[in-house]
């Protein structure tokens, strides 16, 4: 499979990244592209990807093509390749948050197979989180190929484009969200005499096997909240204490806002 990239940033360097460390594609079947080639130029010695003088050059080489520009260039984007990606019959996949189905048709092409997705940082380990919608023209190897991808450097879910802003504060974003807990977490282990370094790596192990345990028990969250704090004890303290300071509060706002900015983009 060749697989082209418009777009070298922090999101198409998670997919690369996860897509060589799981031997899904190799390094020298992938092509990528952006207007400041210096950005990526570190990136592509390291792994050994090839790189191509224009976005039309990534796609005429490619039988997958990955949209990965900031949502403001998409639309211009698309106008510049469009020619190429009918041509060939390519298959297009968006990782754009909030450019829909038909907003890329318009755009590209109604006969042209697109796969519109949502995918997280933690693709780059393997661990992803990917929200994936098809249109009608993506069906049979094409789009098992498409959704292959993702599912080789994480999981995936099939969702309508309705519920893509929720999936997009809840798995695009929360990676920084819960990094920021771990970074709350471990700061806390400073202010009582840990070191930033020993810190960060208890706070990160715990949310790691937390999160395990969650997905691999029948349990929910609360009963295995419940587990933990013994009665009379520190935990049942120290949860309320948080909640008096409006930590579910802070975390549903939080996620609110997160839904209405990627709406509005
Ligand atoms: N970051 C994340 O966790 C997630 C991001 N996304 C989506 O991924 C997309 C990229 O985000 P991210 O990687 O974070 O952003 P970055 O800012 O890191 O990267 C943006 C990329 O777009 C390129 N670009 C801009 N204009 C053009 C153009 N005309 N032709 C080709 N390339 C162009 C830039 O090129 P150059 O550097 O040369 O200027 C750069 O490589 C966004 O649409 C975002 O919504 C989706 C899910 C999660
Ligand atoms: O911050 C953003 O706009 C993108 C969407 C999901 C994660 N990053």
């Amino acid at each position: 499979m060749q697989l082209g990239f418009i777009g070298v940033g922090g999101m198409a360097q998670a997919i690369i990244s996860g897509l060589i460390k799981t031997d899904t594609v190799v390094a020298s079947d992938i092509l990528v592209h952006s207007p400041h080639p210096a950005h990526y130029q570190e990136f592509a010695e390291a792994t050994g990807i090839q790189q191509a003088d224009s976005n039309a050059a990534v796609v005429a080489a490619s039988d997958f093509v990955v949209l990965a520009v900031v949502p403001g260039a998409a639309q211009a984007v698309l106008k510049e390749i469009r020619d190429e990606l009918n041509d060939h019959q390519k298959v297009l996949i968006s990782i754009v948050a909030g450019l829909s189905l038909q907003a890329m048709e318009e755009v590209a092409g109604y006969d042209l197979a697109v796969l519109r997705t949502l995918p997280n940082v933690n693709v780059a380990i393997g661990a992803g989180m990917t929200a994936i919608a098809a249109n009608n023209n993506l069906t049979g190897a094409k789009l098992a190929d498409a959704k292959g991808l993702f599912d080789a450097i994480g999981s995936t879910s099939a969702l309508p484009e309705a519920d893509f802003s929720t999936f997009s504060a809840l798995a695009g974003s929360s990676p920084a969200f819960v990094d920021f807990f771990i970074d709350t977490l471990a700061r806390a282990g400073v202010k009582h005499g840990l070191t930033k370094v020993e810190a960060t790596r208890i706070a990160a192990a715990v949310t790691e096997g937390s999160a395990k345990m969650v997905l691999a028990s029948d349990k929910t969250p609360f009963d295995l909240i419940d587990q933990v704090s013994s009665p009379g004890g520190s935990t049942v303290a120290g949860l309320l204490a948080m909640e008096e300071a409006g930590l579910m509060t802070a975390v549903v706002k939080g996620i609110d806002v997160t839904i209405k900015r990627d709406q509005e983009a």
